[in-house]
C-alpha cells in the first residue's frame, strides 16, 4: 500500500496506482513546462525544428496507448482526484494547477499563471480566469457537500489579472435552497487579497436523479 494525500486525511491506496499516479503527475508538470516555454521561446529556426521533431515523436509514442474516449483511467480511484479534468488534473497539461484548500469561510487556491494562459499582453485571457473561478467556486460547493454542475456563472472583469504573479482566489457558499447552491468568489493578487480583479457568482444544481445529463 501507498500513501496519497486526500485533504488532511492519508489514505492508503495500492501502492502500484501511487506511483502510477505520481509518474502521470510528473508527465503533466513536464509537458505544462514545454507548452509554458514553447509560448515564450524566441527560438532560431534549427532549435524549433529540432523541438517540432522531438515533440511529434513524443506524442506518437504515447498515442499507442491511448484509451478509447468515455472510458475510466487505471490511475483513478473512487477516493482520490480524477488526473485529468481540464479546470485542475494534476496530469493535464493543458489545466491550470489549481490545488484548493479550506479556509474558515470556505476554500481558498493560490496560483501563478504560466505564459500559455495570457491573453492580451501580460494578462491572463479571460476565459481562463473564469475557469479558474467555476473550479475554485465548485470545490467550494463540493467540499461544503453540495457538489452540483455549473448552471451559470457569472463574471465581471474589474482589473487585469496578471501572468507570473501569485494569485489567491477564495470562494463561499452564498446561498443554499433545496438542490441549487449559489457560490461567490473572486480572483485577487496575492500581495493585495481584498481587491477583486475578476469576481463571479455561479450556481450549482445537483441534478434529479432521473436527469439524462447524468450517463458519462
Ligand atoms: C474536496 C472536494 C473535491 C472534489 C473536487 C470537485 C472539483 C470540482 C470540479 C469542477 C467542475 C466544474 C463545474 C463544471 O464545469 S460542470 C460542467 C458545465 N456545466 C454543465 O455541463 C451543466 C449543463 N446543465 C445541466 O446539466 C442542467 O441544466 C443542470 C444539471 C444544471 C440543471 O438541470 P436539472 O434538470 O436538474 O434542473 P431543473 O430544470 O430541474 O432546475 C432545478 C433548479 O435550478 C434552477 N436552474 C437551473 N438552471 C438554471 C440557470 N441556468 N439559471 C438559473 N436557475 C437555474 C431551476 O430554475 C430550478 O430552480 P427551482 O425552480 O427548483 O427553484
Amino acid at each position: 500500500m501507498g500513501t496519497e494525500a486526500v485533504g488532511t486525511l492519508a489514505y492508503d491506496a495500492p501502492a502500484a496506482k501511487v506511483d502510477r499516479r505520481r509518474l502521470i503527475e510528473q508527465l503533466g508538470d513536464a509537458v505544462r513546462g514545454l507548452v509554458a516555454a514553447t509560448c515564450a521561446a524566441e527560438a532560431p529556426p534549427e532549435e524549433l525544428e529540432r523541438a517540432i521533431a522531438g515533440t511529434r515523436q513524443l506524442a506518437e509514442g504515447l498515442r499507442g496507448f491511448a484509451r478509447p474516449l468515455g472510458t475510466a483511467s487505471s490511475s483513478e480511484d473512487p477516493l482520490l482526484p480524477h488526473l485529468y479534468p481540464a479546470g485542475h488534473g494534476a496530469g493535464n497539461p493543458v489545466a491550470p494547477p489549481v490545488h484548493v484548500e479550506a479556509t474558515e469561510e470556505g476554500v481558498r487556491s493560490r496560483i501563478t499563471l504560466g505564459r500559455q494562459y495570457e491573453g492580451p499582453r501580460g494578462r491572463t485571457h479571460g476565459g481562463i480566469s473564469a475557469l479558474l473561478l467555476d473550479e475554485v467556486l465548485a470545490y467550494a460547493s463540493t467540499s461544503a457537500g453540495r457538489g452540483g454542475f455549473t448552471a451559470y456563472l457569472n463574471t465581471s472583469y474589474h482589473q487585469a489579472v496578471p501572468i507570473q504573479v501569485p494569485l489567491e482566489i477564495r470562494a463561499r457558499i452564498d446561498a443554499e435552497d433545496g438542490r441549487k447552491t449559489t457560490v461567490k468568489g473572486f480572483i485577487a493578487l496575492e500581495s493585495d487579497p481584498e481587491v477583486p480583479l475578476v469576481s463571479a457568482t455561479a450556481l450549482f444544481v445537483i441534478p434529479r436523479a432521473d436527469y439524462e445529463g447524468n450517463q458519462k
